[in-house]
């Protein structure tokens, strides 16, 4: 037996040697060095010792099984380091083949979470036993961080799978699976209520499996649903990367393509050719720029929001028991739906109470498509209902200790709802408001308790958009910021703060990137055209759909009030060149899909195409562009009011700007959110101020580098 080793093993009287991963210097297992070496001497000693062995089972001393490829190093690789890269990938592939073709029964226990790597590691062996308790979870998540299986993942699933369902329902999803879905899906093979059943069931399986091998390694073995060359497959398989294309939309998102040509061109030939060409692929994704950004906004900028950076310290974790949510209207039943969802008594008030029922007759409309669809079963649909008490009456909010308010975006109005539900609520209840740009500071102005006030700003629609933007006002105290957090995170969202300021952080971001879409139309730029370049820079919606969708009333009439306070405040209002557009559509009565009519035509609230007056309207003659560069324009902008927003002291955090502006306002994956885009950009924070200087030569003052990003610019290039 070995010590103080990643790996450590021993022989049990019955030939059975159990292998322990459990890193020493780590919380997780993960693929680093120095698991690297002592699991492959682990394996010399299972292969020198073959003869004396009746099998082996792997299994963990940590909590996570394992965490799967070592990401502080996957996420800092550069281009130079690829033959370094491709090494590491056929050098873990080398040792888990060994394994595999060992010739004795080898089972992965997979006794926490296995994710990666961590299922890599699984894959390889004959047996996999998952652990059926909460918070466990398999699957390889690596497409979601710009990456591909590069551990013999790509290989063994699409050989285990298919290619049409290894790549659809487990490799281009990158889903994170429960036990129960892992098992269905067949990345498990059964599972175990306990750690100590898991080591029984292993024990049993090799007893009644002493000629174990990989399916794949049996003569005669047929991948499920064939190799490219097949008819069957070759009938659909050539539309599979026209799909990508079509779902992709020209972003620039190498992963899927990547794992797709693995799994294509692995399956046509011989394993270890199939490793050479997953390596491949691999090194091009993990030393590309794409990689390092998703890998530092979907992992470490999400593991530092989720462990409370922006959580004030000293406050005992809390949760609500009664939730007071008022108004009823789109927000205000998704925002009951959540609540109840999380288990809080939720009491939905409106004016009238039919306008409440209407609100709460949208959960029902979940529970049922949820019931419908398998992922609740009708008990649980009917207690959460049972949970939300639609009323008219503000004295049925008694006892509730938070108030969340969801009413039309008046101040006067809000204050009012406020007041009267003060008078009947918990003393010391939280007091939020959902406004998606009044200044919080002003809403808790004149109210009683300011301390207890702040802004949870929701994204519609509630129950799908995962993020929740918290705002911090004047005068919010840290223990009503550390509920609002535990609140959020309570209802399974990801909460991000920020200061006061008109329009926060998302909403005046966003408002930027519209604005500058539609001063492409004001420059005679072709709608379609303007369309694409959003779609390829990787929006989730082209920026005119996004416009109709919110409105052209709603940003004229930020812009009216945001004019009337900097005038008032003796400053000098600059226009925007998408003004005159956007006035000219509202005058001729197109203000957006909820009118019927914007830069899109609609029947039956369904679009049904681009208005074809707009070219006329507008004089779309500019046809000598170029696509990348208005792609580039509509990123460059929004990461400028970001920067803008870290010196007014709106945003405080990194991981806050990158993760609100992907979970928010769709700023595209692929660039790592708005802050990573700027630190990667060719040429880093230098490279991109070359650019916005670029822009604001040829369209204005609006690209204008704020001098704190100049600095950080001088210094990075320095470094
Ligand atoms: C060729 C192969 C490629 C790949 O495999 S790419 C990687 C694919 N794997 C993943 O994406 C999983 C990433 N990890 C996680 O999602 C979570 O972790 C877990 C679900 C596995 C466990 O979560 P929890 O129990 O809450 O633990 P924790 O606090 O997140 O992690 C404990 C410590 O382990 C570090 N860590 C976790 N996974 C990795 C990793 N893959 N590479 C490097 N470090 C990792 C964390 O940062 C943290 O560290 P600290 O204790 O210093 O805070």
């Amino acid at each position: 037996m070995t010590d103080q080793k990643a790996v450590r093993w021993e022989k049990g009287e019955d030939g059975i040697v159990v292998v322990t991963l459990d890193d020493p210097g780590r919380s997780a297992n993960t693929m680093n060095e120095r698991f690297g070496a002592a699991f492959d001497e682990c394996v010399s000693a299972l292969v020198a010792d073959r003869e004396a062995i009746t099998g082996v089972i792997l299994t963990s001393a940590k909590k996570t099984f394992f965490a799967g490829g070592d990401l502080d190093s996957l996420s800092t690789a550069t281009p130079a380091d690829a033959p370094r890269f491709y090494e590491q990938s056929m050098a873990i592939k080398t040792v888990l083949r060994r394994l595999e073709t060992l010739g004795k029964p080898v089972v992965a226990a997979m006794n926490g979470t296995a994710l990666g790597g961590g299922l890599e590691i699984g894959l390889a062996c004959h047996h996999r036993i998952g652990l059926d308790a909460r918070g466990v979870l398999y699957g390889l998540p690596e497409v979601t961080l710009g990456l591909l299986p590069g551990g013999g993942g790509v290989v063994r699933i699409t050989r285990m799978l298919g290619i049409a369902d290894g790549f659809m329902k487990v490799l281009a999803q990158g889903q994170r699976m429960k036990p129960a879905q892992a098992l269905e899906t067949g990345i498990v093979d059964e599972l175990a209520a306990t750690p100590e059943e898991m080591l029984d069931k292993a024990r049993a399986w090799i007893a009644a499996h002493p000629e174990a091998a990989q399916p794949w390694d049996r003569p005669g073995y047929k991948i499920p649903g064939g190799t490219p060359s097949s008819p069957k497959l070759a009938a659909f398989l050539p539309a599979f990367p026209a799909n990508l294309r079509k779902q992709l939309k020209g972003a620039p998102m190498p992963a899927p393509r990547n794992i797709l040509a693995a799994a294509v061109e692995g399956t046509q030939v011989d394993i270890e050719t199939a490793f050479r060409i997953e390596a491949r692929y691999f090194t091009e994704l993990v030393t590309g720029q794409v990689s390092t950004n998703m890998t530092k906004a979907f992992f470490y900028d999400l593991q530092a929001i989720n462990g409370g950076r922006s959580r004030p310290d000293g406050f005992e974790k809390w949760q609500p028991r009664k939730v007071a949510v008022l108004g009823a209207g789109m927000m205000g039943a998704g925002i009951a739906y959540v609540c109840a969802l999380a288990g809080w008594e939720v009491v939905l008030k409106d004016v009238e109470l039919a306008s409440a029922e209407k609100g709460k007759a949208y959960s029902e409309g979940l529970v049922a498509k949820g019931v419908k669809r398998g992922k609740t079963t009708l008990e649980k649909g009917e207690a959460l209902l049972e949970r939300i008490t639609p009323t008219s009456d503000y004295g049925d909010l008694a006892g509730c200790d938070v108030v969340i308010e969801a009413v039309f975006e008046s101040v006067a109005l809000k204050q009012e709802v406020f007041r009267e539900a003060m008078k009947v609520v918990e003393p010391d209840a939280l007091l939020c408001s959902n406004t998606s740009t009044l200044p919080i500071t002003e809403l808790a102005a004149g109210l009683d308790r300011e301390g207890d006030f702040i802004g949870l700003h929701f994204f519609s629609p509630v129950d799908k958009m995962p993020l929740v933007e918290i705002i911090r006002g004047e005068r919010t105290s840290d223990a009503a910021l550390a509920k609002a957090f535990d609140l959020t995170l309570g209802i399974k969202k990801t909460p991000i703060v920020v200061n006061d300021s008109r329009g926060f952080f998302t909403s005046r971001v966003i408002g930027t990137f519209i604005n500058e879409g539609v001063a492409m139309l004001a420059e005679g730029i072709d709608p379609q055209t303007i369309e694409q370049a959003s779609s390829q820079a990787g929006y989730p919606a082209p920026v005119l759909q996004l416009m109709d969708e919110l409105t052209l009333t709603l940003p004229q009439k930020i812009r009216k009030e945001t004019r009337a306070a900097v005038e008032a405040a003796g400053g000098t209002w600059t226009p925007h060149p998408s003004e005159g557009v956007i006035d000219r559509l509202v005058e001729a009565g197109r203000t957006g899909k909820s009118g019927g009519a914007g830069f899109y035509e609609y029947a039956d609230g369904k679009r049904t195409g681009l208005w074809k007056g707009l070219r006329e309207e507008l004089g779309a003659t500019n046809h000598d562009v170029d696509l990348h560069e208005l792609s580039e324009r509509m990123l460059v902008i929004e990461a400028l009011e970001t920067v803008k927003c870290f010196d007014e002291g709106v945003l405080t955090s990194v991981p806050d700007a990158n993760i609100g502006s992907i979970f928010g306002i769709g700023y595209p994956a692929w660039t790592g959110g708005v802050v990573q885009y700027i630190e990667g950009y060719p040429g880093g924070p230098a490279g991109f101020v070359a650019r916005a200087d670029e822009f604001a030569q040829k369209y204005g003052e609006r690209f204008a580098v704020p001098a704190s990003l100049r600095e950080r610019a001088k210094e990075t290039a320095a470094a």
